[in-house]
């Protein structure tokens, strides 16, 4: 059952006790409750995904809405970014049933083969390698038809998807009016923008159509998915929501290291705090931000980045809160003809009136444009082997089928940092560095648990990072210098006219660069997994090293960040986790 305060719950003690109600965390709680005889308590500290607001949750043409200025956002905002002229930027993390998976753009992508192979080699654990980790993926998932009754049979390849998991995935319902151009690039670009019937496969390669979180029109979350059934229908699952977990506490020891096999925690600043315990363990799923927050507040740790707050180390794990990795982000817009049928009558809030209509369409039967994700295609692409940024650095990527970027293109104006214009028609692409090399931090600024923490992404720390954004701006040029958009894109807007003026030089665009760049919203790795001693802060098998009771299962625990948009990869991860530890409890 859902419980909204603490004092509503009437046992302190569980078999397990999941932190954080997100993407992971939920997938962990209801693999581990199927079985009767085990009891799962989840901590959330967001508040439900049903009620106030939660259309903009469900409707995936508002998924944007769902975080910016939202109630199921935390609100971070990064330090000041050295590589963006010292900017601070908003920081997005979903506050919510489901986490960020109710509050992100929806894209499906798992990421190459390498990204897992890899994974399976820094761990020296071969259930993540990708031919082992596939099975989870779909188990994870379920194809559902475009909600347009169209044939999608050559849009995704079935052989490497499932049919029966909990999350519903589907390439869009609703057609847009650059899906043709874009394809009609592939074939008359086909070189350097081939398309991939499959960018899900393991090869990434290449320009697919985009599959999302998807089902019968509705954004599909780990909550809509995996949790709220279960909770609905479960004994022995209990969630308590709008409670943070604000630390860990040592319950004795075994084998020799401290046990952590409690928690406390508080719904504000100042109310009461309440313990749980966990008779097997606790499982932090709190996410890339959260995980390491809490292992901080416990004493776990830097001990120098500790001390700095006041906080005393019981549990030194140097690397907590290090080696935080995100995709940046810019995005580029060109002026498109006046009576082209883009979607920016919605996007810029030209007409409520349509707005509204669309609204009731949707709230009748999930169709039309508000069953519209952002965009239909995406592509994944390597520097060329020529490449003088590959001679001078070394290729950085998971191995040669990973994309060291990714270009996206919508049928309107789209930015994470740009003022809206108030009218006029655009194209815009999204321009990603995949495979970053700039490593961040998570510290605390305060041992207060409920001050935000220092987030700082440390975007374009490496010139390798800043040079493939380079080269992907540049390929989005040449992708719509291709024939087939003539008389469509008509010049680039703003300031990126200045960036791609005729005499311009790599530095414009490095100055539209840093202007620009906002993070894709992909945390990853600050807890991450290494095999080795004296390595990482998880263990193959995700248990908290030098200690004892505690997993982490949430994005936080993947050494690299994978080459394209982590949700689906976390579903996994996740998904093998749970069968980690069934099997590490004979369950
Ligand atoms: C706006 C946005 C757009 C995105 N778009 C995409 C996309 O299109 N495709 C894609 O693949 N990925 C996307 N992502 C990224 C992706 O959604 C996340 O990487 C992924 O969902 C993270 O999963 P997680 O389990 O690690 O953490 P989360 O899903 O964030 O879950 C962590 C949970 O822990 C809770 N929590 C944290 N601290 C505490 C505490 N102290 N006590 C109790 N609970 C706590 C949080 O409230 C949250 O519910 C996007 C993310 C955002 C925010």
């Amino acid at each position: 059952a859902l419980f909204t305060d603490p004092s509503q719950l009437k046992q302190t003690t569980y078999d397990f006790v999941v932190v954080g109600a997100g993407t992971a965390g939920n997938v962990v709680a209801t693999r581990l409750s199927e079985n009767p005889s085990v009891k799962v308590l989840v901590i959330e500290a967001g508040v439900s995904d049903t009620g106030y607001r939660s259309e903009q949750i469900r409707i995936p043409f508002l998924c944007g809405q769902a975080a910016i200025d939202s109630p199921f956002d935390w609100n971070y905002t990064t330090v000041p970014q050295k590589g963006l002229n010292n900017q601070s930027i908003p920081y997005f993390r979903g506050f919510v049933l489901g986490g960020s998976s109710s509050t992100n753009y929806l894209a499906w992508t798992r990421g190459s083969s390498d990204d897992y192979d890899r994974f399976a080699r820094v761990t020296g654990d071969s259930s993540y390698a990708w031919k082992n980790i596939l099975t989870y993926f779909k188990k994870s998932e379920h194809h559902d038809a475009p909600t347009d009754g169209r044939n999608d049979s050559a849009e995704y390849l079935p052989s490497v998807h499932g049919f029966k998991g909990p999350v519903a995935f589907s390439v869009t319902g609703n057609l847009s009016a650059i899906d043709d151009r874009v394809l009609a690039t592939t074939q008359e670009l086909s070189d350097e923008f081939p398309f991939n019937q499959d960018t899900n496969s393991g090869n990434l390669l290449g320009i697919g159509w985009q599959q999302n979180s998807l089902g019968n029109g509705s954004r599909a979350s780990s909550s809509s998915a995996y949790l709220t059934p279960a909770m609905n229908t479960r004994s022995n699952l209990d969630v308590l929501i709008q409670t943070r977990v604000t630390r860990l506490i040592q319950t004795g020891s075994s084998k020799g290291v401290p046990e952590f096999k409690s928690l406390e925690v508080a719904q504000t600043p100042t109310s009461r705090r309440f313990t749980f315990k966990a008779n097997k363990e606790i499982v932090l799923s709190a996410g890339a931000i959260g995980s390491p927050q809490i292992l901080m507040l416990s004493g776990i740790g830097n001990a120098a980045d500790l001390a700095k707050v006041g906080i005393k180390s019981t549990v030194s794990l140097p690397e907590v809160g290090k080696n935080l990795q995100d995709h940046p982000l810019v995005s580029t817009q060109w002026v498109v003809p006046d009576d082209a049928p883009t979607r920016d009558t919605f996007t810029l809030g030209e007409d409520p009136a349509a707005e509204n209509a669309a609204l009731a369409q949707w709230n009748a039967n999930h169709t039309g444009i508000m069953s519209a994700v952002l965009g239909n295609h995406m592509g994944f692409f390597r520097l060329p082997e020529s490449s003088p940024i590959l001679a001078k650095y070394g290729d950085q990527s998971a191995g040669p089928g990973s994309a060291h970027y990714e270009l996206a293109w919508i049928n309107g104006y789209m930015t994470v940092s740009q003022p809206f214009p108030t009218s006029g028609k655009y194209f815009s692409n999204i321009n990603v560095v995949n495979s970053p090399t700039s490593r961040g931090t998570v510290v605390l600024n305060s041992s207060d648990p409920f001050a935000a923490p220092l987030i700082d992404p440390n975007f374009y720390d490496t010139d390798f990072d800043l040079q493939v954004m380079i080269e992907a701006i540049k390929a989005s040029v040449r992708f719509v210098n291709a024939k087939v958009w003539d008389g469509y894109i008509l010049q680039p807007y703003a300031d990126l006219a200045a960036a791609l003026a005729p005499n311009a030089t790599d530095a414009d665009i490095v100055t539209y660069i840093r202007k620009w760049t906002g993070s894709i919203k992909h945390p990853m790795s600050t807890a991450a997994a290494n095999g080795a001693k004296g390595k990482g802060v998880v263990g193959a098998d995700l248990t908290v090293k030098n200690l004892s009771g505690v997993r982490i299962v949430d994005g936080s625990v993947f050494p690299f960040i994978p080459s394209a948009h982590p949700q689906a990869g976390i579903y996994g991860i996740a998904e093998v986790a749970s069968d980690k530890i069934k099997a590490a409890y004979h369950l």
